[in-house]
């Protein structure tokens, strides 16, 4: 029975998509002119480029650039308005200004002027009004404006789901309008990437992605609960809002593989936003070492750490992960500018340069990164002994002040110093640099600390805001580097459970001291679990502020096997059953890629995949792989293979069985064969 409010509500829909139809015919009718003048111009050019002179040329070529810029805009405004087709908008607000009756507003992904009428149709998600719909329920409101605020009433809420243009529900609520939509949402089998919540935005992921004022947003929240996605918004929003002066590509997002960059590489082009740059944390360290060292990647690293224990190697990477660390380094340079010059007179010809004169030029560059400030000193030296000796100097000479400049310093080789701090700090055995084999990842960041601090880097000025995931794997150093290099707003996301390397994660208390200015936001709501998934993973890592969404599916299996194989055949089973299960992802996750590649050699179909450390895109269906890369990842069903006492036994299992586990939507299973892990002992 289609009431009278559906009734109103079709006919409105219907118009809106007429509306919306015949803003296309006009954009193809522009984008038509474009291309045409565009064409007419290139022949002009074509014809008369013999007559035409280089200022001719350059106007030339800017007003075809002009023109293809114009038409790319359209192309996009088309992309937009037909998408807008197909889910013109998902929520509707009355509001009423103060003495003004109530009018509705009409909230979409994108906005949509209507410019025969002048009236805003749609607005879009971003808009400051549309906020109220996130923010309140029918009754007292406000939304606040670049101008101030603007306060009224809400007289109506009401929410919609239109599919290829097609209403397929909607719902008027008077409380909690999202929770049954969201629940609708949550319960759908996942698509193949992370997809926008903006239909569904809670109320506390609001606020974070609408805060303008956080130098660094630091969001610590659990497994599963928005961060990634809130981030992407977030981002979304600042676009929107500071459009004059933030554009896509001066953000850069750090991730931790190519394969999370593909996962979540739909979110900002569905919100309408070009791709934003991103950059794994180890391509930007080799860029900032110049490319001049190999290295181990921290996946490399926490491979090793599976593998075997190595109290040495676990040593390393525990002190280099620590504060004191930060501060030994910061001390030594304190040492080396302190005591590691030796001045001296500097005969030229005839000339004496009085050690106290070059001292004084060192002194003059105290500003100046230390390593670049010889050649500086050594030029102020020439042309000292130039004026004094009263003639030009030999190549041989200048080369003389150079070196003789450069002796004054104890060392100039970044490696050099980098040994010497572990001797002046009395732990030579904390390094472990070998030139035949690759810089230990504990080594990297702090090199690269050294070299920003003692030669500068300005590469990544540009960057207006940057956006760090999985923070709780990043030591001291490492957000030491990142505040130095960007000095821009941040946008900081993780959780310390989902640690893969619990001897180097830092606590959100950690990142809060390395950044004193920044604003922590707690996320305790999960989404993507089912209730008892949640409960499940509870028992690997506790923690008492969690809030499962009330969401139900089976719970977990723990399916005992009589030997590996007897377990892989067993998943052989599980694979068939999930085929016809309707659910359109499944994830084998394991501890080591040695045992996902075991797996994968059993299991191999042509739906089967397997993602290693140099896969480059997220696959849909059945992916096999590791916990440490299907961080951040999701799938409607997991199984955790080899789940026993023997693969799951000390604390970097145990964060990695807790990562394997939180994958899941709606199903999990566990196998092993021999002993249960204890891991799992609550
Ligand atoms: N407000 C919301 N409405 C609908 N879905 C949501 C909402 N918030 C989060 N989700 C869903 O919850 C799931 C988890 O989100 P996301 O991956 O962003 O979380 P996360 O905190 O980064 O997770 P993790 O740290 O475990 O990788 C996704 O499927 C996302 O779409």
């Amino acid at each position: 029975m289609i009431n009278a409010t559906q009734h109103d509500e079709k006919e409105y829909l219907e118009e809106i998509k007429e509306q919306l139809t015949l803003a296309i015919r006009r954009v193809d009718g522009a984008v038509k002119q474009f291309s045409d003048e565009l064409q007419q111009k290139k022949e002009y050019i074509h014809e008369h480029q013999s007559g035409m002179d280089e200022a001719d040329m350059v106007a030339a070529g800017q007003s075809i650039n002009r023109m293809a810029f114009t038409g790319e805009a359209a192309v996009s405004r088309k992309r937009k308005l037909l998408k807008l087709g197909q889910s013109p908008y998902f929520g509707r607000l009355d509001f009423a200004a103060p003495g003004q009756p109530a009018a509705p507003v009409y909230i979409g992904v994108y906005s949509f002027f209507d410019e025969q009428r002048r009236a805003n149709l749609i607005y879009d998600w971003r808009a400051p009004i549309s906020s109220m719909f996130y923010d309140f329920e029918p009754g007292e409101a406000f939304y606040t404006t670049p101008a101030g605020r603007v306060a009224g009433r809400i007289e109506r809420k009401r929410q919609y789901k239109i599919r290829d243009g097609r209403l397929e529900f909607m719902l008027d609520s008077d409380v909690n309008i999202h929770d049954d939509v969201l629940q609708r949402e949550l319960a759908k089998s996942s698509d193949d990437k992370l997809k926008n919540i903006v239909a569904t935005i809670q109320r506390d992921q609001n606020a974070v992605i609408r805060n303008e004022t956080a130098q660094v947003m630091v969001i610590q929240g659990v497994a599963g609960s928005g961060k990634t996605s809130i981030a992407l918004h977030r981002i979304a929003f600042l676009l929107y809002r500071y459009r004059e002066t933030i554009a896509a590509r001066d953000i850069l997002i750090i991730s931790p593989n190519k394969v999370f960059a593909d996962y979540i590489s739909n979110v900002l082009p569905e919100l309408g936003e070009e791709h934003i740059p991103e950059l794994g944390l180890e391509e930007l360290a080799a860029d900032l070492l110049g490319n001049q060292y190999r290295f181990q990647t921290f996946f490399e690293q926490v491979s090793a750490l599976l593998e075997h224990h190595d109290a040495a190697f676990i040593a390393r990477i525990r002190f280099k992960s620590s504060f004191e660390f930060l501060n030994q380094l910061n001390q030594y340079l304190l040492h080396i500018e302190n005591t590691y010059f030796t001045l001296t007179d500097l005969r030229v010809g005839t000339t004496v340069v009085p050690a106290a004169v070059i001292g004084q030029k060192f002194r003059t560059y105290h500003r100046v990164p230390l390593l670049k400030r010889f050649a500086l000193v050594a030029q102020d030296v020439r042309d000292y002994v130039r004026h004094a000796a009263g003639r030009k100097l030999s190549g041989g000479e200048k080369g003389k002040i150079s070196e003789a400049i450069n002796r004054m310093f104890r060392f100039h080789h970044l490696p050099d110093l980098y040994r010497d701090f572990y001797r002046w700090l009395g732990r030579p055995e904390l390094l472990r640099l070998d030139p035949s084999r690759p810089l230990e990842y504990a080594d990297v960041f702090a090199l690269i600390y050294l070299r920003l601090r003692l030669e500068g880097f300005t590469a990544y000025d540009h960057v207006k805001h940057l956006l760090v995931d999985e923070m709780q794997d990043y030591t001291p150093v490492q957000y030491a580097v990142l505040s130095r290099l960007f000095r821009c707003r941040k946008t900081i996301l993780g959780d310390v459970s989902q640690t893969v390397n619990p001897y180097s994660a830092s606590s959100a208390e950690a990142i809060e001291r390395v950044f004193p200015q920044a604003e922590v936001v707690r996320l305790y709501r999960s989404y993507r679990s089912t209730s008892e998934i949640t409960a499940f993973a509870q028992r690997i890592t506790p923690n008492p502020h969690i809030i499962p969404l009330e969401r139900h599916g089976p719970e977990p299996t723990l399916a005992a096997c009589a030997g590996p194989a007897a377990e892989l055949a067993h998943i052989g089973q599980l694979l068939a059953a999930f085929r016809t299960s309707g659910y359109t992802s499944l994830g084998i996750i394991c501890k080591t890629l040695r045992q996902a590649g075991q797996a994968h050699a059993a299991l191999q179909a042509p739906d089967v995949h397997l993602l290693t450390e140099e896969s480059t895109r997220f696959k849909e269906g059945i992916v096999i792989t590791t916990a440490h890369l299907a961080k951040g990842l999701e799938f409607d069903a997991v199984i955790v293979p080899f789940a026993s006492a023997r693969t799951y036994a000390t604390a970097v299992d145990r964060s990695m069985l807790y990562v394997a586990c939180t994958r899941a939507m709606h199903e999990l299973t566990l196998t092993y064969s021999g002993e249960l892990t204890g891991c799992l002992a609550g």
